[in-house]
């Protein structure tokens, strides 16, 4: 249950109900302070004056997940400054003199408000390195990601672009018992031929024109840790077999070097091209394909885990907050049904720019399709029979209950006026997965 806990900005006896547990701040840099050391659901605005404008606005950008009542004099609501003020960023307002008894239900509304703004629905402060998604795909990965950590053969992770491969590399790292030594990540298509062995494998003074000092490579520099090599498949012929040498005898050899150097750094490659046509076309070798893949990891496609793509626009909506304009505060649900429609070959890389768009040029409270870009993507659709029309209006309505009560069951089933066994009968129907807080420890035992 949320708290009935409020942060009170601002000097001023409002009034507040006795079973209230405030923390006072005069002065936004208190409250600033205050809301880190103790973060609120609920927050009141107590002011004065209209110097506060601009400032109240900065300090409410950065703090824009309580849900905000702002007490101020009348006189204010005739500057358009306040009142774009009070649109952005607050749930309800009132004036000075307060009406105790109209502020005490406004403060409950509030908190059941946010109440429905469930944990799950909130990023945790380690999910940087954490694959969102609830679809039996991503648990599934997020399981073998555990078990392949904890062995120290190298790894080939195959997916398409912007799928996350890079993102299950640093989750194998983090789960490994060499997470505390460095994640190296090079992407060997992104370095010109001419350097890339040096690069990777570093050089001798004098190895070469302008090799004016000794310097390590990234292979040596992942000394302890995980060395990720993206889009391996476009690793010159020659420098192959050079790691095919460090895979086989842990050493390397600097450019321009006689001396072997040991480093011990497990490696993790990715390809979004099928290594094993590369090897038949003669543009990889065998020996270091088969090297490389001893323990396989497979990203599937945003389009074949349908189920992670509206926990993930959430997620994405809370991980980018800052940057949105102050209005926007969720999708509506029209885009969750293009989100779902829209097959996206960019894969996460694609959600993530689609939603940062929407955030900044959204004109309403809420995303629409076309603030996604995707309004003209959805195809028209076809007549559609009754029963099929009445299916899928029910899965749009679970789809947006489970939404708008940022994934928590017992709200989603009061929202549709249906029990919880109701509720959970119907996303068995309509095969979408409860929800649930994913974690990599998640469905080890299914
Ligand atoms: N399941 C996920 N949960 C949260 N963020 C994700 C997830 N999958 C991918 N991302 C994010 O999507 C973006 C693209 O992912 P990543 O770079 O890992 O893809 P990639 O497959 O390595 O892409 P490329 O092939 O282009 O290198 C990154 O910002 C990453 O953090």
């Amino acid at each position: 249950m949320t708290t009935k806990s409020i942060l009170c900005v601002g000097v001023g006896a409002p009034g507040l109900p006795a079973d209230w547990d405030v923390t006072r701040a005069d002065t936004l840099a208190e409250a600033r302070r205050q809301f880190k050391a103790r973060p609120c659901a609920v927050g009141l605005l107590l002011v004065q004056d209209m110097d506060s404008c601009a400032d109240l606005n900065a300090f409410l950008l950065d703090h824009w997940s309580p849900h905000w009542i702002a007490v101020l004099p009348p006189l204010l609501l005739e500057h358009a400054g306040w009142r774009q003020l009070l649109r952005d960023h607050c749930a309800d307002y009132h004036t000075w003199p307060v009406d105790s008894q109209r502020l005490r239900h406004a403060l409950g509304h509030a908190l059941g408000m946010a109440a429905l703004r469930s944990e799950d629905a909130r990023p945790r402060a380690d999910d940087d390195a954490t694959l969102t998604g609830q679809s039996a795909a991503i648990t599934r990965l997020r399981r073998q990601i555990v078990k392949v950590a904890a062995a120290s053969a190298p790894v080939l992770i195959w997916g398409e672009s912007g799928s996350g491969k890079e993102l299950a590399a640093q989750a194998v790292h983090a789960h490994s018992p060499r997470r505390k030594g460095p994640f190296v990540p090079i992407n060997c298509g992104a370095i010109p031929a001419a350097l890339i062995q040096s690069e990777l494998f570093g050089h001798e003074r004098g190895a070469f024109t302008g090799a004016a000092r000794d310097k390590r490579g990234l292979i040596e520099s992942a000394q302890g840790g995980s060395i990720f090599l993206d889009e391996i498949g476009d690793l010159p012929l020659e420098l192959q077999a050079n790691l095919l040498r460090f895979l086989q005898e842990k050493t390397i050899y600097r450019v321009g070097g006689t001396r072997s150097i040991a480093v011990d750094a497990r490696v993790i490659a990715a390809s979004h091209v099928n290594l094993p046509q590369a090897v038949q076309r003669g543009a990889f070798r065998e020996d270091l394909y088969y090297r490389l893949n001893v323990l396989a990891l497979d990203v599937p496609p945003l389009r074949e885990r349908k189920d992670d793509l509206l926990p993930l626009a959430e997620h994405f909506f809370h991980a980018f907050s800052s940057e949105r304009a102050p209005r926007v505060k969720g999708f509506s649900s029209r885009a969750a049904q293009a989100i779902r429609e829209h097959d996206w070959p960019g894969n996460v890389r694609e959600l993530i720019n689609r939603v940062r768009r929407a955030m900044v040029m959204a004109e309403g409270r809420l995303i629409l399709p076309q603030d996604l870009g995707l309004a003209a993507a959805s195809p028209a659709r076809a007549p559609l029979q009754l029963d099929d029309a009445r299916i899928r209006a029910e899965r749009d309505a679970i789809d947006a209950s489970l939404l708008r009560a940022g994934r928590n069951i017992t709200l989603a089933a009061r929202d549709l006026g249906v029990s919880r066994m109701t509720l959970y009968r119907l996303l068995a129907k309509h095969g979408i997965s409860a929800p649930s807080r994913a974690s990599y420890t998640d469905g080890q035992n299914e």
